[in-house]
């Protein structure tokens, strides 16, 4: 795993290469599930983390090492895009929230336009001492949220059961979405393409929320700018498109244009792929929960994942969303051996 003269085989799955395994890493692999990330946490608040490149190095790589997974991926989060725009990021216990939600024209006009370069220099310094840090061992993946995400953190002030507020926003003034829209896709490209510059290999877009749209409104509100998104980013790094209750989506999905569609567990991983088409690869798709079952449960459970794609090149094993912070981290090892025995 040392030999930085061969592609790993996460980058390889990536681009539909044959791989001698089926590689793993696991959405949220750093975090409260690990004691080492609670002992961290208990000194420094969550954005202050973040803003230290030496610790983000040191909680992106604890879990590389004690789960033997093929990726890291940076510890960040994707709402650091939203701090420089003016509107009051804050980690509550709650979860994220936006002190000041953007709810009309008006206040998407008085959005700041975030310079990442300068506002998120401790991203791009993160991830340089990260790759110090793995020195080649596993493939380094950047991240940021996908606009509709995004907004929806802006326009709610934080998680939503029914996005009423983003909802309205494009029912009501189409016009203004789409400056929002737009000016999120801009603030975006210039955040990954720095991410890129600092040595990022492979690039996921999470569009976590984007399940709850209705098809043709995807078609007309979202899909447009996640092609400009997906068409703008620095060519050469392969692009991870991720959403969770997507399954009436995935056809949509695939014409924003990445090379990786990632999914959830809520649909069966050989149908996701045959709808995206084999001309893409995937990425999942173990439900989170599983890794609460025993592990024999749980070995049986990534068989029956692996046998569904028979081994065509340019699947990802992963969870359908992120680890749940009382799994067990035996558990967590068991699937990612189980992932690596059952592929080889
Ligand atoms: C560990 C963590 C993160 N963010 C937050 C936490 C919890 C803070 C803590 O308890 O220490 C707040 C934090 N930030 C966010 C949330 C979700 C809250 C909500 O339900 O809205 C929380 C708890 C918003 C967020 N943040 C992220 C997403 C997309 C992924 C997903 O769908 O889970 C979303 C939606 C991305 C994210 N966020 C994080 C990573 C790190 C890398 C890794 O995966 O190991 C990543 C990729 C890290």
């Amino acid at each position: 795993m040392t030999d930085t003269s061969t592609e790993h085989p996460f980058l390889t799955a990536c681009r539909r290469g044959k791989t001698p395994y089926t590689p793993v890493w696991l959405m949220r692999q750093a975090g409260r599930y690990m004691q080492h990330y609670r002992d961290v946490r208990a000194k420094v608040s969550f954005l202050d983390l973040c803003k230290t490149p030496d610790l983000v190095a040191e909680v992106t790589v604890t879990p590389v090492e004690r789960l033997n997974v093929d990726a890291a991926i940076l510890f960040a989060d994707i709402l650091l895009l939203l701090e420089p725009m003016g509107v009051g990021l804050e980690y509550a216990t709650g979860g994220p929230v936006i002190q000041r939600p953007v709810r009309t024209g008006g206040d998407i006009d008085a959005l700041r336009d975030p310079v990442p370069e300068e506002s998120l220099s401790y991203v791009y310094a993160a991830v340089r001492s990260t790759r110090a840090a793995l020195n080649g061992r596993v493939p380094l993946i950047g991240f940021c949220g996908a606009p509709f995400t995004l907004a929806s953190y802006l326009i709610e002030g934080g998680a939503s059961r029914n996005y009423i507020h983003t909802k309205r926003l494009y029912h009501t003034d189409p016009g203004a979405w789409n400056a929002l829209m737009e000016r999120l896709v801009a603030s975006t490209l210039s955040y990954v393409n720095a991410q890129i510059d600092a040595g990022i290999d492979a690039l996921q877009v999470f569009d976590s929320w984007v399940g709850c749209l209705a098809p043709d409104d995807y078609r007309e509100y979202v899909l447009p700018h996640m092609r400009r998104l997906m068409a703008g980013v620095t060519p050469g790094v392969p692009v991870i498109h991720f959403g969770t209750g997507t399954c009436g989506l995935l056809e949509l999905m695939r014409e924003a244009g990445s090379d990786v569609m990632g999914v959830d567990w809520r649909v069966d991983l050989d149908e996701a792929w045959s709808r995206v088409g084999h001309d893409m690869a995937i990425q999942g798709n173990l439900d989170p929960v599983a890794l609460f079952a025993p592990p024999a449960e749980i070995r049986r459970r990534v068989g029956d994942i692996l046998r569904r794609v028979q081994g065509r090149p340019g699947h990802i094993f992963n969870l359908g969303h992120g680890i749940l912070p009382e799994t067990p981290v035996d558990h967590v090892r068991a699937m990612v051996d189980a992932v690596h025995e059952l592929s080889a």
